[in-house]
């Protein structure tokens, strides 16, 4: 008998105890670094500062801390320190000869949040976090400033170098700090980027009013063109509520004011704080944290709120006699529309996952609601204007809901029949009857179509996300096109078919406009999209049905005045001009999923703010060769033909451009 390979089967006595591993101490951390912190890409890698971050916080959230400081610096090291009460130090009950934290930094499955003695609500649960930092980090360095006195422990990937020393007399100093150089054998070339951890420092602070976060780097690693500051103070008195103002930006909303607030649960059981809003025109985000911990697939926190929002607005229409009218009402045409974030802080959570992405505490549901429906009535009933205000607000997203769903059933008419056709999950259809002025965004990425989803003009504009890479058309066979999800998706949200089986009539919208990020990956799909639309559906494009939006890369600022530039070209130009002589902060937008919805919204969306490019088939190229073969130039198997294609006509399709 041979394996697999055609190799004869090792014998069985070679498989005996010594071929079952035990690892030892990190080890399994260094071995799967994806088990416990997701993988070995950036987020992995910035995962590890959150997890110093939460510990800090934890001891903010406490009560302990007031204060933490997040360092960057040049050699990719970063330092996070907190006034708090400092890692025990002393000899571990359990291992004799170690330090409380020598067991903490190199053991899985040490610490002092599983009782609930020391820390009444923390992110922190499993008492790995520090210890996964350790192991992948080449050099770490933890200094405690307890007793007047201060400590340091040395370690590198995972090892302790040795005994806890004693440095000297620390009378002025509490605390923890944390330093460590991620392994470059695990992450590679991968490096901490400041614009990111100033975004994680900056959150935390809003998630908690009581502290004080400050972030400090290298001037030298902020790349040109990005405005992240190389220090900043934060601290948000306003807490969530702050946050939220900025998220809305200018956007009218139902009622002037938000609906905010911060509530404590009976008995000692945690608390709750949220800030809600409800733009008129265009959908909402939503934020959801337990422990300053964010679960963006919410839970049951999430179902509490939605509870309490829901229940509210159908109490206030039968006080104010709409009592049939909200029979109806469901906690989507409440919720999906509003801007929001909620925060709660419980003992003992369960979360889904290792990740804690996804709330499972049952008691949280109860707790939540119970909190702010109480205010929630208030809210909507010491102002009867503005109750009613948000009651119609909701009511018409409600009746648009309704009359989705009946026209899913009998489809939307168009102008040849009134077919039956199925809708793909994901598109997030406008509410307009006709095709006519309608606009259909294809979205790269699910989170770039959540901001199209609140930059959006909901009556006109729909937005369909796809994601990663579609299949290339070009040299694919038919069977792999139809049955490729997001192609189908595609086909279906169109409504007109393909090929010799199109009919411009069935087209559900005026225009489609593809919406990628301003770098190579997005100009990679866009091209994809491109190239299926010139083979499955050449008409649409000779009737000028198709665009590309044209998000901005870079956004000027001086003093009051800003403006966006599509390129280096135009920013060198507006510096030249409009600029002239100002000191210009530049940010440079690293993807459509990094603007604020206000500002995706006039810059790419808005068609009064917006500038597009309209696709058009070179005429003089159909004649001479056919669209067949510009298909293969564009998206065939030969790079050096596409590559020349797109060269050389680059600055046609940049002369077709229109401002729609
Ligand atoms: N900055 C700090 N101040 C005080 N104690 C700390 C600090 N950082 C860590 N600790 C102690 O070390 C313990 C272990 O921390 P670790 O990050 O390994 O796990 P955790 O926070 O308990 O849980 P999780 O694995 O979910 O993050 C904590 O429970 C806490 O007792």
């Amino acid at each position: 008998m041979t394996d697999l390979f055609g190799r004869p089967p090792a014998t069985t006595d070679s498989y005996d105890a010594s071929s079952i591993e035990v690892l030892e101490g990190l080890e399994p951390v260094r071995r799967r670094p994806g088990m416990y912190v997701g993988g070995t890409d950036a987020r992995a890698l910035h995962h590890l500062a959150a997890e110093v971050l939460d510990n800090s916080m934890d001891e903010a959230v406490a009560g302990h801390a007031s204060r933490i400081e997040m360092v960057l610096d040049a050699g990719n090291r970063l330092t996070i320190s907190d006034n708090g009460r400092g890692i025990p130090v002393d000899p571990h009950p359990k291992y004799p000869g170690k330090s409380a934290l020598e067991v903490i930094l190199s053991t899985l499955h040490s610490g002092g949040k599983f009782e609930g003695k020391a820390y009444a609500t923390s992110g922190g649960l499993h008492g790995v976090g520090v210890s996964v930092v350790n192991a992948l980090s080449e050099d770490t360095v933890v200094e405690v400033a307890r007793n007047r006195t201060l400590y340091r422990q040395r370690f590198a990937k995972g090892q302790t170098l040795g005994p806890i020393e004693e440095v000297g007399a620390a009378p002025n100093r509490r605390g923890t700090t944390v330093a460590f150089t991620p392994d470059p054998e695990i992450f590679g070339e991968l490096r901490f980027e400041p614009a990111r951890l100033h975004r994680l420092a900056r959150s935390k602070a809003y998630l908690f009013a009581g502290v004080e976060i400050r972030w400090r780097c290298d001037p030298s690693l902020i790349e040109a063109g990005d405005a992240t500051p190389a220090e900043a103070v934060f601290q948000f008195p306003g807490g969530l509520s702050d946050h939220l103002r900025e998220q809305v930006g200018g956007r009218e909303c139902a009622t002037a004011d938000f609906f905010a607030g911060r509530q404590s649960f009976p008995d000692d059981q945690g608390r709750v704080e949220w800030a809600v809003a409800w733009p008129l025109f265009s959908d909402g985000g939503h934020s959801y944290y337990c422990n300053t911990i964010p679960t963006p697939d919410g839970g049951t926190h999430e179902t509490g709120l939605r509870a309490a929002l829901t229940k509210g607005l159908r109490g206030f229409g039968e006080l104010i006699g709409q009592g049939r009218r909200v029979k109806e009402l469901a906690a989507e045409d409440v919720v999906v529309s509003s801007e929001l974030m909620l925060s709660v802080f419980i003992r003992d959570p369960q979360f889904q996952s290792q990740t804690k992405d996804r709330l499972t505490s049952p008691e949280a549901a109860r707790l939540v609601e119970g909190a702010i429906r109480d205010q929630f009535d208030h809210f909507l009933s010491d102002n009867m204007d503005r109750g009613r205000a948000l009651l119609a607000f909701v009511l018409d997203r409600m009746d648009d809901r309704l009359r989705r769903k009946a026209e899913r059933e009998v489809k939307r008419k168009t102008a040849t029949s009134a077919r039956k056709l199925r809708l793909p999950g994901k598109l997030t259809d406008c509410a307009s009857e006709g095709p006519q002025g309608t606009e259909l965004f294809i979205v790269e990425g699910d989170s770039a179509g959540g901001s199209a989803k609140q930059a959006r003009d909901r009556k006109t504009q729909a937005v369909l996300p796809i994601r990663g890479k579609i299949l290339n058309v070009a040299s694919a066979a038919t069977a792999k096109i139809g049955a490729n999800n997001e192609i189908a998706d595609l086909i279906q949200a169109l409504g007109c078919g393909t090929r010799d089986r199109f009919r411009s009539d069935d087209l559900r919208y005026e225009r489609i406009v593809i919406m990628t990020d301003a770098d190579v990956d997005g100009a990679h799909i866009a091209t994809l999209l491109m190239t299926f639309f010139f083979q499955e559906m050449p008409d649409l494009v000779r009737q000028g049905h198709l665009y590309l939006a044209q998000p901005p890369l870079y956004r000027l600022v001086a003093g009051a005045k800003s403006a966006y530039a599509r390129d280096d070209a135009h920013r060198a130009e507006l510096e030249r001009t409009e600029f002239k002589g100002k000191k210009v902060e530049v940010a440079r937008f690293k993807g459509l999923g990094e603007m604020n919805p206000g500002q995706l919204r006039e810059t790419t969306m808005d068609p009064k703010s917006r500038s597009m490019l309209r696709i058009t088939l070179p005429q003089e190229y159909e004649e001479r060769a056919g669209v067949r073969d510009l298909v293969d130039r564009l998206m065939g198997k030969s790079p050096e033909h596409r590559f020349r294609f797109i060269q050389d006509n680059a600055a046609r399709i940049e002369e077709d451009a229109i401002d729609a």
